[in-house]
């Protein structure tokens, strides 16, 4: 990942290396014009000396010149500081076959001076040879350089400094009103941003404060269209939701009903054959886990017939009706009532012993026996064979006996409870602790 970089820095930075770029090149062509003029200052100052020092020659003759008058002639020069700095002395020959003489301004060697400058005399063949050193020279333009470039770096430094700080509170005031007015957008009702009314002269700075604005228009009209979209959706999706809540319910209560057609006789709107078997497998599977006792009792209807012929088929629907719901009542919760096919029932009896059963089946007996049915007060009563669950036995073993004790108490002349006998000796009804408050009174 790209370091993150201050952009008022890097436009400093840019800014500065060029201005230090263009500050060196200008530096550099006016430290060669200087140094040419220093240049030519100096050849001046050795024109100026070897004409001094040549007149002061010529007002003796060839014979005269000799080393003191030279050497009076060099110090008065150097006295009137026509010889500058650049002459360390001077050789003068009056004559080519003559000999030299050296005056020298203080000891030097050939390697003090950098170029000796050969002036032929107007004289004859005489000629002064100067003796120059460029030190001066080197120095005047060391110096120099040493100024132009410290007042570069000077200069560099102050714009540097000068510049980040104006730049630094432009960018800072320029971008911190839109930062605020940014900060305090309200979204759902907003007012163009105004930015600081100085810079808007300056065309970027109105450039990007109307880019911003016309964002900001985009992004409220785009917020607007996807609330809307958003309303409609949630519309949409809530009378979805509701049609499906109502088809749900519409389901769920059709559903009931299956369910309850499918289990309930409708006649008698007991518990109806196909119902029953599921739930009398379910609790002869119970009772031989648990080893509780379980009984079942069947019923029927005595002389059933009689009621169908004297009173009519219809009347002997109602009665069977009224008959099954007043077994459903006594028993409440403590049994489960089905319609085992025409006029009889089945009584599942669970953590019911025989005995405790026998007493159920007396009870329903009874109330059957003392009941009055339809406008014509029709009484009729029924016969009972009771049969409790043996160890190890099949719920069809069951049901066999149970069956045959009903055929007993027809047999033995009906309106009776019979008690089932056990299939053999050893064969022991299941038994478990019973709750006695199961018992009805
Ligand atoms: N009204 C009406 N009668 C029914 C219904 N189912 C069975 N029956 C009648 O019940 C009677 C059963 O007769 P039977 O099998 O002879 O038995 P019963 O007359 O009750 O005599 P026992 O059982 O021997 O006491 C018949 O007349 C059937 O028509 C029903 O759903 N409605």
């Amino acid at each position: 990942m790209n370091k993150q970089q201050s952009i008022v820095s890097f436009a400093l930075y840019k800014m500065l290396g060029c201005y230090f770029i263009t500050a060196v090149f200008f530096s550099g062509i006016m430290l060669a014009t200087s140094y040419q003029d220093l240049k030519k200052s100096q050849n001046q100052a050795i024109d100026r000396a070897a004409s001094f020092l040549m007149e002061g020659v010529q007002s003796y003759s060839d014979a005269d010149v000799n080393k003191n008058i030279l050497t009076t002639l060099f110090t008065k020069a150097l006295n009137s500081g026509i010889l500058g700095d650049s002459v360390l002395g001077f050789e003068y020959q009056p004559s080519p076959n003559s000999s030299s003489v050296l005056v020298r301004h203080q000891d030097f060697s050939s390697a003090d001076y950098t170029r000796s400058v050969l002036i032929l005399a107007d004289r004859g063949q005489s000629q002064l040879v100067l003796y120059i050193s460029d030190l001066a020279l080197r120095t005047a333009f060391y110096n120099r350089l040493f100024i132009y470039l410290s007042v570069l770096f000077l200069q560099v430094a102050l714009l540097w400094l000068l510049l980040r700080h104006l730049v630094v509170k432009l960018v800072q005031s320029s971008m911190g009103n839109i930062m605020f007015e940014l900060d305090n957008l309200n979204l759902s009702n907003p007012s163009p941003l105004q930015g600081d009314s100085r810079l808007s002269r300056f065309i970027e700075y109105q450039k990007l404060l109307d880019g911003i604005n016309r964002m900001v228009s985009s992004l409220v009209f785009s917020r607007r269209e996807l609330a809307e979209l958003n309303q409609g959706l949630e519309s949409r999706i809530r009378e979805k939701t509701t049609s499906l809540e109502d088809k749900n319910d519409a389901l769920l209560q059709l559903n009931q009903k299956l369910s309850t057609l499918a289990n309930t006789d409708s006649l008698t709107q007991v518990y109806n054959r196909t119902r029953f078997d599921l739930l009398f497998r379910e609790h002869v599977d119970i009772a031989h886990k648990r080893q509780m006792p379980l009984t079942l009792l069947l019923v029927d209807l005595d002389d059933f017939k009689l009621v169908n012929d004297k009173f009519g088929h219809q009347v002997g629907d109602h009665v069977l009706k009224h008959a099954a719901q007043l077994l459903s009542k006594i028993l409440a919760d403590d049994g489960v009532v089905a319609r085992w096919g025409g006029e009889e029932f089945a009584v599942l009896l669970p953590y019911f012993d025989s005995l405790m059963a026998q007493k159920v089946a007396e009870k329903l007996r009874l109330a059957m026996q003392n009941a009055e049915f339809e406008e014509q007060h029709i009484r009729i009563t029924m016969s009972i064979g009771v049969a409790q669950l043996l160890a190890e036995e099949s719920g069809e073993q069951l049901l066999k006996r149970a069956d045959a004790a009903l055929y007993g108490a027809k047999d033995n002349g009906r309106n009776r409870v019979i008690m089932a006998v056990n299939a053999t000796q050893e064969q022991l009804p299941l038994s478990g602790i019973v709750d006695k408050e199961k018992g009805l009174s």
